[in-house]
């Protein structure tokens, strides 16, 4: 098997006494597009920022298109292309002058490639960048990252503070790239239902540690919620990889990971549900502020449990 373009293995980093990575572990295969999901504070610009090289973690594997980026972050950041998460650009420069500026940094600087895209992005060229728009600058800087054509795309939160209507066109313009160029993008957001629309995997990062990582058909045909009567779950097994249980108007509210599995188990019992397709949103919930507790044992607890 070929080299993953992105590799971390067995990852940790503290901020002081303070965890904030924990066992990360993950493979991105070259010419995937990645989502790396997380709620405010749950580590990804951390783990971006040790990809490129900007700090280090304090243990464990990385390798950026085979590269270690603690050791030789300039020949990592010269195969990446990087949108920073507040990315401050010049702001008396205009594009064309940005442009201009990156292209000695980049020997693979492509001005025809960088003029398309500042075009295909409708950005004016010689405006000043402290006048653009959040997400005239957002389109800059994915203009900027792409225009050293890098085989490794690193985008972080890049829709934050975008309205809807710009974050569906950035995705558009993203996927397009994507489609034209091959390159391997590892992007962190928060925002699934667009994540869903670009990305072929997902890695859910719940307070520092990779809670899981799927292809995003799987998630959906894995991760399922069941409904059944409250009166029927004191008798139904509890299922293997339990992720939420609510009550609700007198019915249990499930969700698991081992969908299939559940509902044979269920058949098998003759235990009348409904089953209920989920959303990636859905779906990340779920793992992240998913409570599991409160499965009961007798028809006493049942009917004691509420949510
Ligand atoms: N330089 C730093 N010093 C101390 N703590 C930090 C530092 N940078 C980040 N942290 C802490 O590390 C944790 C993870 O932060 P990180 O920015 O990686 O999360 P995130 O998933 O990118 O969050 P967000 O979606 O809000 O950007 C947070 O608790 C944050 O406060």
């Amino acid at each position: 098997m070929s080299e993953p373009a992105i590799l971390l293995d067995n990852l940790a980093k503290s901020y002081g006494a303070h965890p904030v990575l924990q066992d990360v572990s993950l493979e991105i295969p070259a010419g995937q597009t990645f989502a790396l999901l997380g709620r405010n504070g749950a580590g990804k610009t951390t783990t971006i920022r040790i990809l490129l090289g900007l700090i280090a973690a304090n243990r464990g594997v990385v390798r950026v298109g085979g590269v270690d980026p603690a050791k030789q972050p300039i020949a990592v950041r010269k195969q990446v292309g990087y949108l920073a998460e507040d990315q401050t650009m010049y702001p008396w420069m205009t594009p064309s002058e940005l442009c201009r500026f990156l292209a000695g940094f980049y020997p693979t600087w492509d001005s025809a490639w960088a003029r398309e895209l500042l075009n295909r992005f409708e950005l004016p060229l010689h405006a000043r960048i402290g006048r653009l728009s959040k997400g005239q600058t957002v389109k800059l800087g994915l203009a900027a990252a792409l225009a050293h054509r890098p085989p490794i795309v690193v985008l972080d939160d890049p829709a934050m503070g975008l309205d809807p209507v710009a974050r569906k066109e950035f995705n558009r313009h993203l996927v397009e790239h994507l489609q034209a160029e091959g390159s391997t993008v590892l992007y962190s957001s928060h925002l699934l239902d667009e994540v869903e629309a670009v990305a072929d995997g997902v890695a859910i990062l719940d307070r520092g540690q990779i809670v899981r990582t799927a292809n995003t058909d799987v998630l959906r045909e894995e991760v399922k919620q069941f409904v059944l009567s409250w009166e029927a779950i004191a008798e139904a097994p509890r299922p293997q990889r339990l992720l939420d249980l609510r009550r609700h108007e007198g019915q249990a509210v499930l969700i698991t990971d081992n969908a299939a599995n559940y509902q044979r188990q269920l058949d098998a019992q003759q235990i009348d549900y409904e089953i209920v397709n989920l959303t990636l949103d859905e779906v990340f919930e779920a793992y992240v502020i998913g409570r599991p507790e409160g499965w009961p044992d007798q028809p006493a607890a049942a009917a004691a449990v509420s949510a």
